[in-house]
């Protein structure tokens, strides 16, 4: 059993991390060695397990990130984009594999996980669940087949804790459309419309967002043309898919050479 790769899950009251440290332990193929809270949470210095309300782990949740790293394999993180970027180093510096769920990230984020690549593996996608990833291959080619008189629109709906919009996953199928398209996502994105905006601009891809109760995540990519409109969509309902994404990518990244990685590398896609 010890010779398992050793995982550690930072941010690991979340959402995510609770999932993901239920999957984890439930592994036969890796073992949870560490977890990782921000510093003055109350459940630092417990029994992950217990502090999850169930069985004892033997993995207590710590805020002194590179120890724990550096007993670990692979790195699997949904944080918050401030801490990722601090995790990355870390990760690096302990030649673990960085698995990144974290959404939200801005060019300055992105410039240190490029950074924190020269030194170890790391794999990020907005969306760790195969059908997503399935989803933003066949956005490419549907939007490589058809012509900007289909009018492309990407909406998608999460619950009411989520602090980033458009979601990483609408960003991921955005950049796809504009990839099929043959032009950059930055230059046709329209980006929260409000007011007198004018009429649709021919070309451009939209983006809407939709923010309410316990909606784990729902997809749609609308290409409109005058008569017809096709819809491609993905609706999550356990986040279990996410987790066993990204401890798939823990797997298939711990002895990867240093680089950048995606899902569609994991997945063979
Ligand atoms: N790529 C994917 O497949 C998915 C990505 N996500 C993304 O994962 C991230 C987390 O999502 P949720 O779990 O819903 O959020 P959450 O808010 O429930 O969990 C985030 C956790 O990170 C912890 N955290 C924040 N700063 C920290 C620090 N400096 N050190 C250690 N821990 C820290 C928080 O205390 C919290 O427990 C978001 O960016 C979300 O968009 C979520 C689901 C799927
Ligand atoms: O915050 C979430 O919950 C999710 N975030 C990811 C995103 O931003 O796309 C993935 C999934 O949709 C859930």
């Amino acid at each position: 059993m010890t010779d398992l790769p050793g995982i550690v899950i930072t941010g690991a009251s979340g959402r995510m991390g609770q999932m993901l440290v239920k999957t984890v332990s439930e592994s036969d193929k890796a073992r949870l060695v560490g977890c990782v809270e921000r510093a003055g949470h109350p459940w630092i210095g417990q029994d992950i397990g217990v502090a999850m309300g169930g069985p004892e782990l033997g993995v207590t949740v710590t805020d002194d990130a590179l120890v724990a790293f550096s007993r670990a394999q692979a790195v699997i993180d949904f944080s918050a984009p401030a801490a990722t970027v601090e995790f990355v180093k870390l990760a690096a510096q302990a030649r673990a594999c960085h698995v990144i769920g974290t959404t939200g990230l801005a060019p300055e984020h992105l410039r240190h996980i490029e950074l924190a690549a020269r030194h170890a593996p790391i794999v990020r996608a907005g969306n760790m669940s195969l059908g997503v990833n399935l989803l933003v291959q066949l956005t490419r080619k549907v939007a490589a087949a058809l012509d900007a008189d289909f009018d492309i629109e990407v909406v998608e709906a999460h619950h009411r804790h989520k602090v980033d919009a458009p979601s990483g996953t609408a960003l991921m199928l955005g950049e796809a459309a504009a990839e099929g398209r043959g032009v950059e996502l930055g230059e046709v994105a329209d980006r929260g419309r409000d007011g007198i905006t004018g009429a649709r601009e021919r070309g451009h891809i939209g983006f809407s967002a939709i923010r309410g109760g316990d909606i784990v995540g729902e997809h749609d990519v609308i290409f409109a043309a005058d008569g017809e409109r096709i819809v491609l969509r993905h609706v999550a309902t356990d986040r279990a898919i996410f987790a066993r994404g990204a401890l798939k990518a823990a797997l298939w990244g711990q002895d990867r050479a240093p680089g950048e990685y995606d899902m569609f590398d994991v997945l063979g896609l």
